[in-house]
């Protein structure tokens, strides 16, 4: 019920549930622990009652014994007594003290240990006080009684000894009433007994009072004193009235049967002899005629009063019974209410585990609940973000699908199209779900690569790639056909393949397409064992028609030489360009050395005419050089080389010839490769050394600079001429590191004459085109200056016009950091390269060095003279040194000088000199002067 109960409640409701039954479980616990609480306390208080009450009877007890205490000691005191019964007397009274001492002395050690247990009750402690004066006086009274008795001396009258014992007994009844007002509540159950007990209690002691009173008048024989008259009316008025009171109570209702019985017994011992005895005591006490003696009176009397005492033992034997009673009630309920917490604790913690655990159950099965909800929540909310991705996916794939360039179509087994997207219905031409008739396709079975022209988009052909993959299409087996357009890419590649077999300007094979060619035809001549015969043709003095007339001039000159050569050769022959103006022709199927010479004639009467291009008029001439497979050579690279090199004998043996190989011809062919072979160690040999040609002042007649000249002597060769060994090196790629080692070289001498205190010049070095190209040029001047500790002033370098023109705006870069670091720049062979003057201006140069060939005709040329005259003329204009070199004659320098050119250098001074001679000159030069050399005298 419980679990159904709180199943129906939320998680806070449990807890709230929860806490309440454990605050309603911990409230009755509470009232249970206080109401066993005060049990345990009634149950103590009725103990602590009991033991009052106990303490209340012993001194009623010892008060009773007291009273006959004191009546029989009175009896003794007031008396004669014969001498041998004073003994036995005595012996009573004793015992009667002892027993009503045991009593009293019960009644303080249990009043005591209620003042122990109640210490805070202060009516209880101020009863135990008067305990030390009951015993006192009663101790002082015994003793003074004991020796009157015995005779010992003193007097005691009867009188004080009754005062002093009634006054005992008087404190002892304080002490009584204290204990019962202290400890004793009386219960309504007892509060009759109380009272009766009470009742009784006066009248023994008043009874006993009477008695001692009477006893001393009889044993005296004296007649009642007014006061005593009066006293014993007192007496007797008491207890007639308790005698009265006790009567009526056998009237009462629900009175113990113990106890009427044992009224009924004194009301009987009180009735008879007694009464009669008091009656005629009283009657008789004025005149003192006493009837009975002391003794019998106080037996008479002590055996009425005992029969009121046995009442007054019957109340408190009742009242023990009830008080005893009411104790074991309390321990009872105590015992019953420490079970019932025991088993109300049990009780209550079973319930409050047993709704802690299914609390707790509930809010585990609830939170599994609620997990398992948001789970499903979670799940479901997972499920529609992919259903949605799902969607997007979908829509994404149809679009890649539909919008994809690349077609894609889907064929059945009977190639009948299942689908197909946009782009491949516009490349077949398709119509939705058509059959697909290209050939091309079908053909494929279910795997492969295959091109097939295609519609292009604005209705042109093109060429796709088709890729058949096989597939399934809803379960039955089917081919992906995807379909890219490559028809860019196709015209890009041939366009590239062409490029890379064909010469960009004339269209003409270059050298890999025309060498393919030749193999193609070996092969072929091979098997038809033909002749093939191989042109190389040079255009005669074309740079000077390029440099002079223009690069456009030179281009479409190369294109019309090119279409002439096509003309002259049928069109399986292949005509192919070798770069710059060099051509060459494979004439294939000749079937005899003549045959070449008839074509070979052919081309250079066809090519050797006169050309009109952008206005001019160029008369050309060719060199033609020939050879033939296989009489020749069998190689491809050899026939080609064998072609070359009768060309190049043809241009030596003057322009416009034509020469077919000859074997001595392959000599000059197998000298360059050896000059190759030998160059790669002539460096590391240090066969490379430097010339020193001085350039001197017209004017001052001094040596005023020189240029660096590099030599090489060969082991085999012997002195090789630069002209022949630089373009090897620059071929072979070492012009780089043996030109720097030459600007090292020389930069070191320099260096070291300067250090031998010789006129400080600057001396040119000649710098390969290459070097500049290859743009480590600045660097490596650079470091040599750093290296060699040369100022750089004393470095001059020479760049040849043809190069400089070249990339003028690239040299011009490189010279400006050469002239930033302080170097200078001259510019050699001047007047050959066509320089652009607006360059000449911007570059930053220093000297122009008026080439050989123009000083070399002076004064026979008259138009070398006239180019060499507007040289100097342009360098004074431009602020330029001007230096005229190939100077060999008087005439030639008198023609310089008078031009105003200072400058000169030539063999007509001295020829390029090895280090020693040039450094005696310069050092001659010093100490000599002008007189000192010969050649300078002669100026
Ligand atoms: N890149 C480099 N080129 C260099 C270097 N050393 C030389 N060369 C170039 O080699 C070419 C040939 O030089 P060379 O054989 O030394 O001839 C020089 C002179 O000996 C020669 N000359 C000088 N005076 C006269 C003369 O009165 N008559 C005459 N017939 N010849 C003479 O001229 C050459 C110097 O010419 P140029 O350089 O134009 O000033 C030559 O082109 C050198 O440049 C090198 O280290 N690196």
């Amino acid at each position: 019920m419980l679990y159904r109960f709180l199943k129906k409640r939320t998680n806070d409701s449990y807890r709230i549930i929860t806490a309440t039954i454990v605050l309603m479980a911990l409230a009755l616990l509470f009232f249970a622990i206080q109401s066993t609480w005060r049990a345990w306390d009634d149950f103590y208080a009725s103990a602590a009652r009991a033991e009052a009450s106990q303490a209340v009877v012993q001194l009623m007890d010892a008060s009773n014994i007291r009273a006959k205490e004191r009546g029989y000691t009175l009896a003794l005191l007031s008396g004669p007594v014969a001498p041998s019964d004073i003994g036995q007397k005595l012996e009573h009274i004793y015992a009667l003290r002892q027993q009503g001492d045991i009593k009293f002395d019960r009644a303080v050690l249990l009043a005591s240990q209620l003042v122990k247990k109640f210490p805070e009750n202060f009516i209880l402690r101020m009863g135990l006080q008067h305990v030390e004066e009951v015993s006192e006086l009663k101790r002082s009274a015994r003793e003074r009684a004991d020796k009157r008795i015995l005779g010992e001396g003193g007097s005691f009258p009867p009188g004080e000894w009754f005062d002093s014992l009634t006054e005992t007994i008087n404190h002892e009844q304080h002490f009584r009433n204290f204990l019962s007002t202290a400890m004793i509540e009386a219960p309504v159950k007892n509060g009759a007994y109380w009272t009766i007990r009470n009742w009784v209690w006066l009248l023994s002691e008043y009874a006993g009072r009477e008695r001692a009173l009477l006893a001393r008048h009889i044993l005296t024989q004296a007649p009642l004193t007014e006061s005593s008259r009066y006293e014993l009316n007192q007496f007797h008025s008491v207890v007639e009235e308790h005698i009265g009171h006790i009567r009526r109570i056998r009237h009462e209702a629900g009175i113990d049967k113990r106890l009427l019985d044992a009224i009924e017994q004194m009301d009987k011992a009180i009735s008879g002899e007694y009464a009669v005895a008091r009656q005629e005591l009283y009657a008789n006490s004025l005149t003192a005629s006493y009837t009975i003696t002391g003794d019998q009176w106080l037996a008479i009397a002590t055996q009425a009063i005992d029969s009121i005492l046995n009442v007054s033992q019957v109340c408190s034997l009742i009242i023990e019974e009830n008080v005893a009673q009411e104790k074991h009630f309390k321990s009872a309920m105590v015992i019953l209410f420490s079970l019932m917490i025991i088993v109300f604790v049990f009780m209550v913690k079973g319930a409050i585990s047993r709704v802690t655990e299914t609390t707790r159950a509930l809010i585990e099965e609830k939170k599994k609940a609620e997990l398992s909800a948001n789970k499903l929540e979670e799940e479901i909310a997972e499920r529609n973000v992919l259903e949605k991705n799902l969607l997007n996916a979908q829509q994404n794939f149809l679009s890649l699908v539909m919008l994809n360039p690349t077609g894609m179509i889907i064929l059945d087994t009977n190639d009948r199209c299942l689908f197909s997207n946009p782009a491949a219905q516009v490349m077949l031409d398709l119509e939705e779900d058509g059959v697909v008739t290209n050939k091309r396709l079908t053909s494929v079975p279910y795997s492969g690569r295959t091109e097939l022209d295609v519609h292009c988009e604005a209705n042109l052909w093109g060429i796709a790639e088709a890729h058949i993959t096989e597939t399934s299409w809803n379960g039955y087996p089917s081919k992906l056909i995807l379909l890219h357009d490559i028809t860019t890419r196709k015209t890009v590649e041939n366009e590239i393949k062409h490029m890379a077999y064909h010469d960009g300007l004339t269209g003409l094979a270059n050298r890999t397409l025309f060498k393919d060619r030749l193999d193609q035809a070996i092969k072929r001549a091979k098997r038809k064992e033909t002749l093939i015969v191989i042109l190389f043709i040079d255009i005669d003095k074309f740079k000077v028609i390029n440099d002079s007339l223009g690069h456009a001039v030179g281009d479409e000159l190369l294109c019309k030489v090119s279409g002439k050569l096509l003309c002259c050769v049928r069109t399986d022959d292949t005509v192919g360009r070798m770069g710059g103006d060099e051509f060459t022709v494979l004439i294939e199927d000749v079937t005899s050395p003549q045959d070449a010479d008839v074509i070979v004639e052919k081309i250079q009467r066809e090519l050797t005419t006169t050309y009109v291009i952008n206005g001019h008029v160029i008369h050309l001439s060719v060199s033609i050089g020939t050879c033939i497979f296989p009489q020749d050579a069998t190689d491809t690279d050899r026939l080609i080389q064998l072609a070359d090199t009768a060309m190049f004998h043809a241009k030596e043996s003057g322009r416009g010839e034509v020469r077919a190989f000859r074997p001595e011809m392959g000599e000059r062919f197998n000298r360059r490769l050896r000059l190759e072979s030998r160059l790669h160690r002539a460096a590391d040999k240090k066969e490379f050394f430097v010339y020193y040609q001085p350039q001197v002042d017209l004017v001052t007649k001094r040596i005023i600079g020189a240029e660096a000249l590099l030599r090489w002597e060969d082991q085999e060769f012997g002195m090789i001429s630069p002209v022949e060994f630089i373009p090897v090196l620059e071929d072979i790629g070492l012009i780089s590191n043996v030109g720097k080692w030459v600007l090292e070289e020389v930069c070191t001498q320099n260096k070291l004459w300067q250090e031998r205190n010789l006129t400080p010049i600057p001396i040119s070095v000649n710098l390969s085109p290459l070097q500049i190209v290859l743009q480590t040029l600045e660097e490596d001047v650079y470091s040599v200056l750093q290296k060699t500790g040369l100022e750089s002033k004393y470095l001059e370098l020479e760049i040849t016009e043809t190069a400089l023109m070249k990339s003028p705006e690239a040299c011009a870069l490189i010279l400006q950091q050469l002239v930033a670091m302080g170097v200078r720049i001259s510019i050699d062979d001047f007047g050959t390269g066509y320089s652009s003057l607006s360059y000449l201006k911007k570059l930053p140069i220093t000297k122009l060095k008026v080439d050989r060939s123009f000083v070399m005709e002076i004064p026979d040329n008259i138009s070398d003279m006239s180019i060499t005259t507007a040289i100097i003329g342009l360098g004074q204009s431009l602020n330029l040194d001007v230096i005229a070199e190939g100077v060999e004659t008087l005439e030639q320098i008198n023609f310089l000088r008078e031009r105003g050119c200072r400058e000169v250098q030539g063999f007509y001074f001295s020829q390029p000199l090895p280090v020693h001679q040039f450094e005696e000159l310069l050092r001659a030069q010093s100490v000599m002067h002008v007189e000192g050399n010969q050649r300078f005298a002669l100026l």
